[in-house]
């Protein structure tokens, strides 16, 4: 049987149309679909919302986490992955100036074949330990935050009245921050409850962002094919970067 499940039939649909591959081919290969990782980052949920399940029972696609947004760009560039996924917008504090910047720049600029709203609930994370430290020595002892550089005016409320005095240093993701924190001294991270899974480190406080219904929205990319007429999708995201 053909394409069965919502993000199979997409999936093989889309090769088709493009003329990837013949029917006989799509159903032996693999499709890889690039995002922001490591695994237990937002860009994953928003992977996982669109697609489903990484991997179907016949493996037809899998999921590469890449290092940068910049990352995911390249690896659509040089045919590494055939979909990137890349945050562009949060409904608390707008842009994500990265990704509107490699879309502005990209030459040519990727399709866009799908917008994802991903609710965001962002947790405070530590190690065991660190968490232990906390609660018998106070918040103070912290000295550093990690996370992604869009999350800190998500969170200001929370930020303004906790760890006050720790500095807030950028990682490339969410995820990242957590594997990072939960390896060095009097140091937390604020990421997805997700990176729970994925690195060794427990919930301190969860929901601390500003707003209840944070979400981001995801684009779903794929390379441009000379002649392709803009679609729905590529026309509001250029009305997007003119906005901004
Ligand atoms: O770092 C992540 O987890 C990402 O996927 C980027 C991001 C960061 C903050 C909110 C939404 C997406």
């Amino acid at each position: 049987m053909f394409a069965t499940s919502p993000a199979r039939s997409f999936f093989v649909n889309r090769l088709l149309s493009r003329g990837f591959a013949h029917k006989s081919c799509v159903m032996t290969a693999s499709a890889f679909i690039g995002y922001l990782g490591p695994p237990g980052t937002y860009s994953q949920q928003a992977v996982t919302q669109h697609f489903g399940r990484e991997q179907d029972s016949n493996g037809r696609y899998a999921f590469v986490p890449l290092q940068t947004i910049a990352d995911c760009f390249v690896a659509l560039k040089n045919g590494r992955v055939a979909f990137a996924v890349v945050p562009f917008s949060n409904s608390t504090n707008g842009a994500v100036n990265l990704t509107y910047d490699l879309l502005r720049t990209a030459d040519p600029r990727p399709s866009v074949i799908a917008r994802i709203d991903v609710p965001v609930a962002h947790c405070v994370l530590a190690s065991p330990a660190t968490i232990k430290q906390i609660d018998k020595q106070g918040e103070s002892t912290i000295k550093r935050i990690y996370s992604h550089p869009q999350v800190w005016t998500q969170c200001t409320r929370y930020l303004s009245e906790h760890f006050v005095g720790a500095e807030q240093i950028d990682q490339n993701s969410t995820a990242l921050a957590a594997q990072l924190a939960s390896t060095e001294a009097n140091t937390i991270a604020i990421a997805s409850i997700a990176a729970c899974d994925t690195a060794t480190v427990d919930v301190y406080r969860p929901n601390i962002q500003d707003v209840e219904g944070n979400y981001t929205r995801f684009l779903v990319l794929e390379p441009y094919l000379d002649g392709q007429v803009p679609c729905e999708l590529d026309k509001w995201v250029e009305e997007e970067l003119q906005k901004s």
